[in-house]
């Protein structure tokens, strides 16, 4: 299934006709540089076009009042003196004789996206529109937005197509309030957004943006905020708030379809945001909502106003939707400090209401917030002297780097009795090893079953390696019949020569902890086995007490451990290694095939052991890109496994910067 792009000019023809400062960043040309940059890289074509249309007032009055639309229908007869009248009544918004048509189409694309994702026409896809929405209010216009396009999208996902619960990730780098509103007492409905607050002193400057509004009634737990209280924020801090608030809660809430108010004024040289994330970071982020609600996703174009790089950004996220092989992100650093408060209050209020972050460290207490905040002002007094007036337009970035598809998206290393799954590509050819690897392969204890000859297997292995690091194939699926002794011929002779980290994931139990200390191989082995005592920087072993059948315990793992750990270790190739009996399900091992795609531009090996076949077809769809079916409603999870899990973070950060959640208590 394809991605669906809706675009129409016609939402580029109203503009802001007189003075205010507050506005004048809003420019149609925001709408036409994100298109022609679609175009201009063959993107638009890959894409099922899907025309606009006008939302109608019914769909309209799923959200906004009837003296609203009955108000706003006026203003396309209005005179300029009116429609000047008329937008003082509101903050930071214009009205212009056109914007009523421009935002029925703006609502009514957010409509057709979810009719097009909603009835399987496509599997997800993207909206760029004008006037943004997120900020719009049941009777108000605000911050450019007259109606609130993806509020809308949501109340009609679940009346029209029966959508029972609908994750809304507001990604743009202010807070959508208007979304706030609409669904803070609807626990169908989850809101997280991430925003530029700097302790209520920046726009809408409101005090219900803060972490600590969750929710009303019925709906607390459903409504997320991170507020930036610095700017600034990096790639790490954004993916750092996905990995350890945004993806356990949302894998625990389960929803039948992501809204995503897409928002690039979060990407670095915008001046609304004057953050430092590069445009690629969008890659990730729309990669890492991918798995969810069997893929369903559909991103509505909220803010942006650096054309460069919200050109970029929208690219970046486009290439994602289409399945395309995800960038390398160059050297994460660790969180900044205040991103870390931010992440310490928001998971230590939401813990109450998501068990999957039961465990998350207490609040920064009232010390330590108030401590940051004595720090920040002396900093600010410091930094008010020194204010750098570079503005934002001059900062430079690095172009995203290409990501060309290979032209083999899967292959399979199969012994010659063992059938092919559809789509993938079987290697039969075996580059000769030459003398020196082949004896070392004999030595090795291959004892074979049923394998002719060791060697072959692993000559096949070393091309289809070998293939990954030339990106003539994407990634690949062996099936030997000695895991461990693969493992360890992958890495200690195959993989070393060919990439420079080999990030190794291991589901269920063997040994694998080899001399990993020099650091060209990370192990993270998850399995019911406690190897604690022999844990190393380099290898992470994660006891699940119920085994790997405990789907909570193990999106703990991958979320609170994995992810940060790949991110940070940003390995060349992924080993993913099942051993027989491991008992993971199905679709959890989907999810993982998914998610490590994020990584080594999706180079990823999976190791099973010929008499585990049955899971050949599950693995072979995952590697095609086909989203994974959702999880079970995730049930609570064990005490133990979540504290343990803890524990293990906190020890663990020392070592890997991405583990952290809290600020560290020295500072
Ligand atoms: N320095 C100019 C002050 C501007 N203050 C209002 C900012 C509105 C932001 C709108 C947006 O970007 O959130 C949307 F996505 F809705 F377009
Ligand atoms: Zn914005």
């Amino acid at each position: 299934m394809g991605t669906a792009l809706i675009y129409d000019e016609e939402m580029t023809k109203y503009k802001l006709l007189w003075v205010d400062p507050a506005c004048k960043i809003e420019v149609p040309e925001r709408l036409s540089v994100s298109y022609e940059a679609l175009v201009r890289t063959g993107l638009s074509d890959r894409c099922v076009s899907v025309p606009p249309r006008e939302a109608s007032d019914a769909e309209i009055l799923l959200v906004h009042s009837e003296e609203y639309l009955e108000g706003v229908k006026k203003t396309p007869h209005m005179t300029l003196e009116d429609l000047k009248e008329f937008t003082l009544q509101y903050g930071d918004v214009y009205f212009h004789p056109n914007i009523y048509h421009c935002a029925k189409l703006a609502a009514g694309s957010a409509l057709q996206l979810v009719d097009s994702v909603m009835t399987g026409k496509v599997r997800n896809g993207m909206a760029l529109v004008r006037p943004p929405g997120h900020h719009s209010m049941r009777s108000a216009a605000s911050g450019f937005c007259v109606f609130n396009n993806v509020a809308i999208a949501a109340r009609y996902a679940k009346q029209k197509h029966g959508a029972e619960r609908v994750l809304i990730v507001d990604w743009d780098i202010h807070h959508g309030q208007g979304v706030q509103y609409c669904f803070e007492d609807d626990p169908s409905v989850l809101y997280f957004s991430w925003h530029r607050y700097e302790r209520q002193k920046f726009w809408p400057n409101l005090r219900e943006s803060d972490y600590d509004s969750v929710g009303k009634g019925s709906g607390a737990g459903f409504n997320v905020n991170v507020p930036w209280n610095e700017v600034g924020m990096e790639n790490s801090d954004y993916l750092s708030v996905f990995c350890h608030v945004l993806l356990p809660v949302a894998y625990e809430f389960c929803p039948d379809l992501v809204l995503v108010c897409a928002g690039f004024d979060s990407a670095i040289g915008d001046p609304e945001g004057e953050m430092c994330a590069t445009p690629d970071i969008f890659a990730h982020l729309t990669h890492l909502l991918m798995n969810l609600a069997g893929g369903k996703l559909c991103a509505v174009l909220e803010g942006g106003y650096n054309l460069t790089s919200l050109a970029q950004s929208v690219c970046q996220t486009v290439q994602t939707l289409l399945g395309d092989p995800l960038p390398q992100l160059a050297n994460l650093r660790s969180p900044c400090e205040s991103a870390l408060e931010s992440l310490q209050c928001v998971r230590s209020v939401q813990r109450r209401y998501w068990s999957i972050l039961k465990h998350a460290a207490d609040s920064a207490t009232t010390d330590v917030s108030n401590k940051r905040i004595k720090l920040a002002k002396a900093e600010e007094e410091k930094a008010e002297t020194a204010e750098d007036e570079r503005s934002q337009e001059e900062k430079v970035w690095p172009e995203p780097a290409e990501r060309l598809r290979p032209p083999v998206c899967s292959a399979s290393v199969l012994p010659d009795d063992a059938a092919c799954p559809d789509g993938l590509k079987r290697l039969v050819s075996s580059k000769d090893l030459g003398p020196l690897l082949v004896s070392r392969i004999r030595n090795r204890s291959m004892e074979d079953a049923g394998d002719a000859d060791g060697v072959a297997t692993f000559s096949r292995l070393y091309t289809l390696i070998e293939k990954m690091r030339t990106n003539e194939i994407g990634n690949g699926v062996a099936l030997v019949p000695d895991v461990a002794a693969a493992v360890e011929c992958v890495v200690q002779d195959l993989g070393s020569d060919l990439v420079s980290r080999v990030l190794v994931v291991c589901v269920g139990k063997e040994e694998l902890n080899y001399a990993t200390a020099d650091g060209k191989m990370l192990v993270v082995q998850i399995s019911g086995e406690d190897k604690e005592e022999q844990k190393g920087k380099y290898y992470i072993p994660v006891c699940l007490k119920k085994g790997c059948g405990d789907t909570v315990g193990f999106i703990q793992a991958v979320f609170g451990l994995l992810l940060p750990l790949g991110y940070e270790y940003d390995p060349g190739l992924v080993l993913l290694v099942r051993m027989p009996g491991s008992g993971v399900g199905d679709c959890m091992w989907q999810q993982l095939i998914g998610l490590l795609k994020g990584f080594a531009k999706g180079h990823t090996l999976v190791l099973m052991q010929t008499n585990d076949g049955a899971c050949m077809g599950p693995t072979a769809s995952a590697l095609l890109g086909h989203p994974a079916p959702p999880l079970q409603e995730l049930l609570t999870p064990l005490p133990d496994d979540g504290g343990a899990l803890e524990r293990m973070r906190e020890r663990l950060q020392a070592d890997w910067k991405m583990l952290q959640t809290t600020v560290s208590s020295g500072n």
